[in-house]
């Protein structure tokens, strides 16, 4: 579904932030990104959702070759990716229903078909009550999901998410993290970045570990002296 294969990315000004990095996300395949403050998590995310261009090495999503792609085609390849910001990026002046329905806007559905899957996918986040308010109405929970919501309302087989539960307190962030679990049961495959040791710890799953763009374990998760937490 994901596939690296040795990949680096170069900044203009020669930051190295992604160091001959190879590894395949099957489809269904859920797993955590980690890594310090700058390791890479962030660029390794815009680089499988075409925000940002691998400087050389192979990125394959759903079996297309990334470079293959034209211009024209990304919105398209775009499509499949659902992604999660940590500070929601929400439009503020924008209702709940209208914050959702984006993606559905810019793929051109008919008001019809987007009342119907925003509804679906609001109900599915538990916020179905909330579709008419504006986005600063809502705590900053429901906030994370209306962006849930809008990441997974056309249902993309890819869902990526950059420290979803940054800003959540842990009961919170278990609920976000249940959500995640619920996409990657109906086979979406579900990559989410977090510097949360104790989340990882807790929920045991593949984890790729990053430290200076190097792709040092990928695996359960393991402490600096190799012990599985
Ligand atoms: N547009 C850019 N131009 C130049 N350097 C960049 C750019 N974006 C990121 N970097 C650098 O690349 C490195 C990796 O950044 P990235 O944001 O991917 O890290 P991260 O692991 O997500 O960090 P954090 O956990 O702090 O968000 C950092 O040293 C950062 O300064």
């Amino acid at each position: 579904m994901i596939r690296f294969d040795h990949v680096n990315k170069l900044y203009p000004g020669g930051h190295h932030a992604i160091k001959d990095v190879s590894f395949h996300l099957q489809k269904g395949e859920m797993g955590f990104l980690t890594g310090h403050s700058g390791a890479g998590k962030s660029t390794l995310l815009k680089l499988i959702a075409l925000l940002a261009k691998p400087t050389n090495g192979q990125i394959f999503i759903n079996g297309h070759s990334l470079s293959r792609v034209k211009k024209q085609q990304i919105p398209l390849v775009r499509r499949d990716i659902g992604i999660i910001f940590q500070d929601h990026r929400l439009l503020t002046d924008r209702s709940v229903f209208d914050n959702v329905a984006l993606p559905l806007v810019i793929a051109g559905h008919s008001h019809k078909e987007m009342k119907r899957k925003v509804s679906a996918a609001l109900d599915k986040v538990g916020l179905l009550n909330k579709i008419n308010n504006l986005p600063l109405q809502l705590s900053g929970g429901e906030q994370q999901r209306v962006g849930i919501a809008r990441a997974i309302v056309n249902k993309p087989p890819i869902l990526l998410a950059d420290e979803p539960t940054g800003n959540l307190d842990p009961e919170l962030s278990a609920e976000i993290l249940k959500l995640f679990e619920e996409f990657n049961r109906v086979d979406v495959a579900v990559l989410i970045a977090t510097h949360d040791l104790g989340l990882i710890a807790r929920m045991k799953y593949r984890t790729l570990t990053l430290r200076n763009g190097q792709l040092i374990n990928d695996g359960l998760f393991q402490d600096d002296r190799g012990q599985l937490l």
